[in-house]
């Protein structure tokens, strides 16, 4: 018995065509052939003697002449659609076509088109036609949570929220808060750290019937007070904790911004019973493991609740099992999280959720890793890992975001909150948000002119302290050396050529008010927070929007005013004046220093090149 039956198309008959039939057809065939033919070369005196009369479009219709053989064409279209009658072969457009001509012109045009002009083959589906079928254009759509974020406001100064009125925090927090002169809440405040706080005010253990919190992912200007958004109600949710364990982990890229964010969670964290851990290798390893745990009562005792560490050391910690317990994990802090994504090839997410969720499932109370959520899954109640991700330049990359596991996130954003909602869900070019006190300038100049207009922003327009970005850690050495060397400005440089304690003791000098001018490669640029940095120059021309707007971003904070110089060649310029206007800056504004502001110093300045070689080649061989 067969399994299958397989039907032929036989043709517009409906059965195979007699021999005498077949030539009957052909003769037929080839009489509307030559028709054709006439009709061709009619068509073509005419347009020839158009175009004598004319001569506008001669190229054009030349080229459909040329390279395509016209009754070739013809002939062999009659000819295979006799054999397809005949045989049932597979059938193109083109051998149906009225016109080839036509036809070799649209076929290079458009896509194929469906084949309207043969009635007797209506509902015949020819199998494997890939190339002839159109193929509609695919259109990337964001995830709605990326696409409709929750709006923040972004004008901080008029949109302050009084820290005693109506606040979520405690009044311990809301104490310490005033004592450190925070009265108001900035709108990211205002925005994320009630939404931390609901989603823990039912307890630790989640589970029956209780809900996962969702991932916070928030995206918002430099200096617009996010570390805040996130230490408040990690403390507040911490501080009646009964047992110590590692509760909170923020993970940040660089030890001077681990620093930094260390000292903020210790200032909110004083007068609680909560103690906070950093481990970002500023002491030795051995340091670091000791501070993590005691032995009190004959048992080994966590001595942290909320650890700040850059992934490398964290990386360490777990790997040479030092100690570091993370098995009570309720928060995962990623700050500068693009960055962080960047530097997922540590694979430092994959380990901690390891030794959050760790092997053994099987104790009382265990943690399994989250999968689909299903009855069985929600039944054991288990503590919650939320993760919270800040960033000013969150990337709205759905792939890349995935890498980070998230669940059911929520995103806050000031960068989306003017996109009009039709567009909302397009992947467009990336978007970002700018300080409002921000005002961007670029200098068109010279590579040779580049030091002298440092000197002069400092020396003439009195514009320090200035926080200068170079592209590399040799034009900032070089240009502090010059700097140096021409005198009369007290300048320091900031790169990875300093050993951990330099670069901590040069900023805090700088943020003191002892250095006018501070040198340095982006190891600056993201996160560090100077208040009194009023400019910002850069240097060279950072390549990425992202550097672009991280570096500008360390002036213009807390709702403060500030200026962004970038120097800019010749070559350079339109390129990114684009780029910058593309990411949603209110734009960059010309300045042009005249080459008679310069004159002056240009003696002094040639005679500090020639020493400035003699040192360098005396730092060569050293
Ligand atoms: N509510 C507030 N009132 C006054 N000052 C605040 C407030 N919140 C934060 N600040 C101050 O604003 C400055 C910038 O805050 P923060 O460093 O948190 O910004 P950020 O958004 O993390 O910036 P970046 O993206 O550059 O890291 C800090 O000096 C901080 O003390």
């Amino acid at each position: 018995m067969s399994l299958f039956i397989i039907n032929r198309y036989l043709g517009d008959n409906e059965r195979p065509a007699s021999k005498s039939q077949s030539e009957a057809l052909l003769q037929k065939l080839q009489q509307k052939a030559e028709w054709k033919q006439r009709q061709t070369l009619k068509e073509r005196e005419e347009h020839q003697r158009e175009d004598q009369t004319e001569q506008k479009k001669p190229k054009k219709r030349k080229s459909k002449d040329v390279g395509f053989n016209e009754d070739d064409s013809e002939n062999h279209n009659e000819a295979v659609e006799l054999r397809r009658k005949e045989g049932g072969e597979k059938r193109t457009k083109r051998d149906v076509s009225e016109d080839p001509i036509k036809d070799a012109a649209d076929s290079e045009d458009k896509p194929a088109e469906p084949e309207e002009s043969s009635p007797a083959h209506t509902g015949f589906t020819v199998l494997g036609d890939f190339e002839h079928k159109p193929s509609s254009k695919v259109h990337r759509v964001l995830p709605q949570w990326l696409a409709q974020p929750d709006a923040i406001c972004r004008d901080i100064k008029n949109n302050l929220l009084p820290v005693c009125v109506e606040s979520p925090l405690c009044p311990q927090l809301q104490k310490k808060l005033q004592d450190n002169g925070v009265h108001h809440f900035f709108p990211v405040q205002a925005e994320v750290i009630p939404a931390i706080l609901d989603a823990a005010q039912h307890g630790s253990l989640l589970g029956r019937g209780g809900f996962r919190p969702r991932d916070i992912c928030v995206s918002a200007p430099t200096g617009s007070g996010k570390t805040l958004a996130f230490v408040l109600p990690v403390i507040q949710v911490l501080m009646t904790r009964m047992v110590c364990e590692v509760r909170a982990l923020a993970v940040l890229p660089t030890k001077e911004l681990a620093q930094q964010v260390y000292k903020v969670f210790g200032t909110y964290a004083e007068g609680t019973p909560l103690r906070v851990l950093m481990l970002a290798g500023q002491k030795s390893f051995a340091a670091e493991q000791a501070s993590l745990s005691e032995i009190r009562g004959g048992v080994r005792r966590s001595t942290a609740d909320i650890i700040v560490a850059t992934p490398g050391r964290l990386v360490d910690h777990i790997n040479k099992n030092s100690g570091l317990c993370l098995q009570q994990l309720r928060f995962l802090i990623i700050d500068e999280a693009d960055r962080m994504i960047d530097s997922m090839h540590q694979s430092w997410l994959s380990l901690v959720t390891r030794a959050v969720y760790g092997p053994e499932t099987t104790k009382l109370l265990g943690r399994t890793e989250p999968a689909c959520i299903t009855a069985a899954s929600l039944s054991p109640p288990q503590m919650p890992l939320q993760k919270l991700l800040f960033s000013a330049t969150l990337t709205q990359n759905p792939e890349k975001l995935q890498q980070l596991g998230l669940h059911q996130p929520r995103l806050f954003s000031s960068a989306h909150s003017n996109d009009p909602p039709a567009d909302a869900t397009a992947l467009k070019p990336e978007r970002f948000d700018f300080p409002q006190g921000l005002t961007e300038y670029y200098v068109p100049c010279t590579l040779s002119k580049k030091p002298l207009l440092i000197l002069h922003f400092i020396l003439r327009m009195k514009l320090h302290p200035i926080l200068c970005f170079t592209n590399s850690r040799e034009t900032a050495h070089r240009l502090y050396l010059l700097v140096q060397l021409f005198g009369g400005v007290q300048a320091a440089e900031f790169s990875s050529r300093l050993s951990p304690n330099e670069r901590k003791r040069t900023l805090k000098e700088f943020d003191q008010g002892k250095i006018q001018l501070l040198i340095s490669t982006d190891a600056a640029a993201r996160g560090i927070d100077i208040p009194g940095v009023k400019c910002v120059v850069n240097y060279d021309a950072p390549q990425f929007i992202r550097m672009y707007i991280h570096r500008v971003g360390r002036t213009a904070r807390a709702g403060k005013s500030g200026l962004a110089f970038t120097f800019l060649l010749r070559v350079q310029e339109k390129r990114f004046l684009q780029m910058v206007q593309e990411a949603g800056s209110p734009g960059l504004q010309k300045q042009i220093v005249k080459p008679e502001s310069l004159k002056s110093m240009e003696e002094r300045y040639e005679g500090t090149l020639q020493e400035l070689a003699g040192v360098v080649k005396k730092e060569k061989t050293r």
